[in-house]
């Protein structure tokens, strides 16, 4: 995937921007730090998102070009939507809601039907491109943020760039060939009432190298609500989120371009 990514970037710029559009809700979306004319902020950074999901619909709107990049892709999200219902699975084990119990309960049933909505759920691919920079001290490849979805499973290539808070310290996380870093999105600590805490991270970009990275976000469908388990709410456990959805992160995004978990905070109740 990282091999059939870099070839995208390596396409004439005719080529790549065929794809580029500020309409959000478009299945595919390319955009180039080198051709931005609304970013108040600067990214050194190309990216091509890629809604994967209903296939069927979605795939005519790819790329076509390299050849094999449609193939490559859907083999690619196929296998990333398999690990993601499996990591789904241990987390939920995690939080003491038991999709693996055999025996048929309503509780079973409930649990399943959750599973099942997991397996329906959205996926989001962003292919990032970071092409080396001349004053790396300057700039970002992407400013902090943390993924809005559940679980977001990355790649990347041999190069270091990335970068997760902790505590008050940014550390680097080195690249493991053929290893998936395993990012917690706003939506999973909504779902797991803070058990689970979404991670801040950044890019860094350098002045020798460009770097490759291919994040496959998932989460629920997507009109589906965002909220916490009802299995982890009770009286002495209250809900610390509100309810919230697609809808309302798109709405957030249109109205500022503020960084950090800032959306997660507007839906603290506390
Ligand atoms: O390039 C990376 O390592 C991180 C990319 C990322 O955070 C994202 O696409 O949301
Ligand atoms: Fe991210």
């Amino acid at each position: 995937m990282v091999d059939v990514g870099g070839r995208f970037f390596d396409l004439p710029l005719v080529e790549r921007e065929k794809h580029m559009t500020t309409d959000m809700t478009t299945p595919v979306r390319y955009g180039t730090s080198f051709n931005q004319t609304k970013d108040g902020v600067f990214c050194w950074r190309d990216f091509l998102k890629l809604v994967c999901d209903p296939l069927p619909q979605v795939l005519p709107h790819w790329p076509s070009s390299p050849s094999d990049f449609r193939e490559m892709t859907v083999k690619y999200s196929k296998e990333t939507k398999i690990l993601f219902i499996k990591l789904v699975e241990a987390i939920l084990e995690s939080l003491g809601i038991n999709v693996a119990a055999k025996n048929k309960t309503q509780q079973n049933d409930d649990d399943e039907e959750m599973l099942k909505e997991f397996e329906d759920g959205s996926q989001l691919m962003a292919v990032n491109f970071y092409p080396p920079c001349p004053n790396p001290d300057l700039t970002l490849g992407m400013p902090p943020h943390s993924d809005y979805g559940f679980l977001t499973l990355l790649l990347q290539d041999e190069v270091e760039g990335l970068q997760v808070k902790c505590n008050d310290d940014w550390v680097t996380i080195q690249p493991i060939p053929n290893a998936f870093v395993v990012n917690v999105g706003d939506h999973l600590e909504i779902f797991s009432n803070g058990k689970y805490k979404s991670v801040l991270h950044r890019v860094l970009v350098n002045s020798l190298k460009s770097r490759i990275s291919v994040a496959s976000l998932h989460s629920l469908p997507f009109n589906s609500i965002i909220k916490p388990s009802p299995k982890l709410i009770s009286e002495t456990n209250p809900s610390l989120y509100k309810d919230t959805n697609f809808a309302a992160f798109l709405e957030y995004l249109k109205s500022c371009d503020s960084t950090n978990k800032s959306f997660l905070e507007t839906r603290k109740l506390t």
